[in-house]
């Protein structure tokens, strides 16, 4: 299996005035191509931080983050731009669309930043859309879409860059619970048929049950890794 994320004895300390908050305290996991992996865990116990960390957001104070071999703390900004423009994908719980594009070309703008001509991005953006069952909203814009439509198209927005990762970060929080559920059955179904790697970070253990594998952490340390069995997930 080829490893993507590798994490080494991570740590993020803040200073609040004379408090020192241990953000992380000592995190080391991998992630493989094709997995898709939820971050659980309540209220302050360092997911966002993690989740930071991992797409080169912030710098560490002590460890190591290799994605795709290279390694992220030793990245400068325009090192990190460009390395997030390439290998990166984010889905965010607040969708972030252009109110004034419609689906498509919303769906179609990161790759303009990537210097695909106007045909092959609207080409490729058409095929995303398609992907994730809103073929018939191609047009429509943001607010002519349910939310959970919206979350379809930053899904779509996200694989459209064919990413090494995505990260999603509470990508459902926006969303009630059947919508929910839908979204993220699409992005289990999806993740697995583009062979992506997905890494999600929620306090909803529901939803993270959607995840091969569940990484609980608890104070900033990760305290129990769960496996799920793909076949089992199935039937449910
Ligand atoms: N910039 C900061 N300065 C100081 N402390 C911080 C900073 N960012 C986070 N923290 C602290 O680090 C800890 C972890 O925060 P983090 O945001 O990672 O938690 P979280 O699990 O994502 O929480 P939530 O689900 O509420 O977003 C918390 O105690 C928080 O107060």
């Amino acid at each position: 299996m080829q490893k993507v994320i590798e994490v080494n004895d991570l740590y993020k300390l803040y200073r609040v005035g004379d408090e020192a908050v241990r953000a992380l305290n000592g995190v080391s996991f991998q992630i493989y191509k094709g997995e898709f992996c939820a971050i659980v865990g309540t209220s302050g116990s360092g997911k966002s931080t993690l989740l930071n960390m991992l797409a080169g957001l912030e710098k560490p104070t002590k460890g190591e983050v290799v994605i795709s071999g290279r390694h992220i703390e030793k990245m400068n900004e325009e090192q990190l731009v460009k390395f997030r423009r390439e290998h990166v994908g984010f889905i965010f719980q607040s969708f972030h669309l252009i109110g004034t594009l419609d689906a498509v070309e919303n769906v179609a703008l990161p790759l303009s930043f990537r210097g695909v001509k106007r045909s092959v991005r609207m080409k490729k953006a058409d095929q995303m859309l398609d992907l994730v069952k809103l073929g018939k909203h191609k047009k429509h814009l943001p607010n002519q879409m349910s939310g959970g439509q919206q979350q379809r198209v930053g899904v779509a927005r996200a694989l459209v860059m064919e990413p090494d990762i995505i990260f999603a970060d509470e990508p459902t929080g926006n969303l009630d619970s059947h919508t929910s559920k839908e979204v993220m059955h699409l992005m289990q179904t999806v993740v697995r048929e583009q062979k992506r790697t997905l890494v999600m970070v929620t306090h909803d253990l529901q939803l993270a049950s959607y995840a091969d594998r569940i990484f609980h952490i608890i104070d900033g340390k990760i305290v129990k890794v769960e496996e799920k069995q793909r076949e089992k997930e199935r039937e449910i």
